[in-house]
């Protein structure tokens, strides 16, 4: 795995902890933390909600499936500013002008720095960490699928309906799609998208019940488990 892709990235339901697990994960490993969410707030310019709320779920995911290509640097789909990005190959899933937006700018971020370093190579190496729903997307799932093969860590952070509920409480409003009746619709999200965890990861890790410690531990001694494999090979 060339060493400016992710090490490891973290995926699961909202409220998994992949983002408080992910930078424990990264502090222990020395390594850089990337949050794709973080990611996509930078590039709009705009909390996640208020993408939602202004620009529509839509827009968020093409910024979503954008940013993960180059995170991944497989020459996935190129859905934002793709002329000024210069990362090249794969469809260019949106038009330069983000007609759903109207606004020109957003998600392109003019000079800001997404990751790509400025010459199309990806500089998302350490961990990375998914919004709950990115791997929902075929383009996305693509991605992650060439990235295992590479020989990255995909890991589900795996959680209960109750543990869940728990961490996020039963009226969540950080999450627009968990707003409202909370344990309903995280109950509803986790049965669609359960399949889709499991399919895209490589290991998964069980964190009802148990502290971001704990959890940590598990992935570092996985990482160890996997870099000792690759050196036997
Ligand atoms: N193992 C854990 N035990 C108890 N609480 C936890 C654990 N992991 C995370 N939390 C808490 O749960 C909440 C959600 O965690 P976090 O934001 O890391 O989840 P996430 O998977 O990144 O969610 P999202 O997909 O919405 O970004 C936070 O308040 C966090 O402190
Ligand atoms: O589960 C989801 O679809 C989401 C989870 C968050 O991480 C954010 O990416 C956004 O709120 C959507
Ligand atoms: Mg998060």
């Amino acid at each position: 795995m060339s060493g400016n892709r992710p090490r490891i990235v973290l995926v699961g339901p909202p409220g998994a902890g992949k983002s408080t697990v992910g930078r424990r994960l990264s502090a222990a490993l020395g390594t850089a933390y990337h949050d794709l969410d973080d990611h996509i707030v930078e590039a709009a310019g705009l909390p996640v909600p208020v993408i939602f709320a202004t620009h529509g779920e839509a827009h968020f995911r093409r910024l979503e499936t954008e940013l993960l290509a180059r995170a991944l640097g497989g020459g996935g789909a190129n859905v934002v500013g793709g002329a000024n990005h210069g990362d090249g190959g794969g469809a260019n899933v949106d038009d330069a002008n983000h007609g759903d937006c109207g606004d020109a700018n957003l998600g392109d971020g003019g000079d800001a720095n997404h990751g790509d370093g400025g010459d199309g190579a990806p500089q998302f190496g350490g961990v990375l960490a998914l919004g709950g729903g990115t791997p929902v997307q075929l383009l996305n799932q693509r991605a992650l699928a060439a990235y295992a093969a590479a020989g990255g860590i995909v890991a589900f952070l795996d959680v209960s309906v109750d543990a869940a509920v728990a961490r996020l409480g039963e009226h969540n409003t950080d999450r627009p799609l968990l707003a409202g009746d909370t344990r309903a619709k995280f109950t509803a999200l986790l049965a669609a998208r359960r399949d889709i965890y499991e399919a895209v990861s490589t290991v998964i890790v069980d964190t009802s019940g148990r502290n971001a410690t704990d959890i940590t531990e598990e992935l570092l001694t996985h990482i160890a488990k996997e870099d000792a494999d690759d050196r036997s090979q």
